[in-house]
């Protein structure tokens, strides 16, 4: 039976995938355990930005974004990272199609509650689901770049975590798993950090607010949270670098962080 999942690769670690990364995911596919890729590139925007002479400034963990700024934010998610992925999913002989939210309207989005103060950062309200299942249909592996639309044209910049999410919801998929550059949420216990191999919501509001999770972590156990409360069974957190990674997450089980209802 077909098995589908959401994976949301993290631009941390992007760069540093190895082939071998891109060989697994074909190797799900053809076991019928199909894959739809969301991304991020954080880093790889905040270099061009630099390079353009712009300043990146974040507030919570998002880019502020003004017109100019989205402008590198769409050049480089939708341009230079999707194909990129794109290509390499390609070279493992898997098939693949990049697109953005803004294409087919996949992800409509609204202003964040305090755009007033960071620009055109969206929240996503809806996810075409239709145009990825057609894609997938197809037999090609979907990625999507975290750009949202409105009704009026407007494109937004969306965290990749959250993006992801949304996706994983409105798809109804059994599994999200987050590719990042480290093994999974980390506790510090006696000394010495740790991976934790399962955390509930409970837990994770409490290492909130010990700032045992901070920065990047945050939007990804958000993420994780909203869309566990729907219909996703459970969200994985996993470092790219570990050889086998998405089979043993997806197939196995026992590796990186899993976070469930309770
Ligand atoms: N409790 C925690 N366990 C592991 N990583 C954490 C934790 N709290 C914060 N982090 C940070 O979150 C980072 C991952 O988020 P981020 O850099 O945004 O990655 P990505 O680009 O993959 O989205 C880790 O490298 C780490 O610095
Ligand atoms: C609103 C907002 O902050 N958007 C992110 C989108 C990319 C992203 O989320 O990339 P990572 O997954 O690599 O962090 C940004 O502009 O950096």
């Amino acid at each position: 039976m077909e098995q589908r999942f959401v994976m949301k690769c993290g631009g941390s670690t992007l760069a540093a995938l190895p082939a071998s990364f891109f060989d697994d995911l074909r190797g799900l596919q053809e076991r019928n355990v199909k894959p739809v890729i969301v991304h991020g590139g954080g880093p790889a925007i905040s270099e061009t930005l630099t390079k353009l002479g712009i300043e990146s400034e974040f507030v919570n963990g998002l880019r502020k974004t003004s017109d100019e700024v989205l402008d590198v934010v769409e050049m480089v998610l939708a341009g230079r990272i999707n194909k990129e992925i794109v290509r390499k999913i390609q070279q493992s002989g898997a098939k693949s199609i990049g697109l953005s939210g803004v294409d087919g309207k996949l992800i409509i989005a609204k202003p964040v509650a305090n755009s007033a103060e960071i620009g055109f950062v969206g929240d996503v309200t809806d996810v075409n689901a239709a145009v990825i299942e057609g894609i997938m249909g197809m037999g090609y592996i979907p990625v999507i770049a975290p750009i949202g639309i409105d009704e009026q044209g407007q494109r937004y910049n969306i965290n990749a975590d959250t993006a992801a999410g949304a996706v994983a919801s409105h798809l109804g998929v059994e599994r999200m798993i987050v590719v990042t550059d480290v093994p999974g949420i980390l506790k510090t216990v006696d000394g010495v950090k740790k991976v934790l191999p399962t955390v509930t919501v409970e837990e994770i509001d409490a290492m909130i607010a010990s700032g045992e999770i901070y920065g990047g972590m945050i939007p990804k156990v958000r993420a994780a949270v909203k869309c566990i409360q729907g219909k996703v069974r459970e969200v994985i957190i996993v470092n790219g670098d570990e050889p086998g990674v998405l089979s043993k997450a997806v197939l196995e089980g026992g590796i990186g962080t899993r976070i469930v209802q309770a």
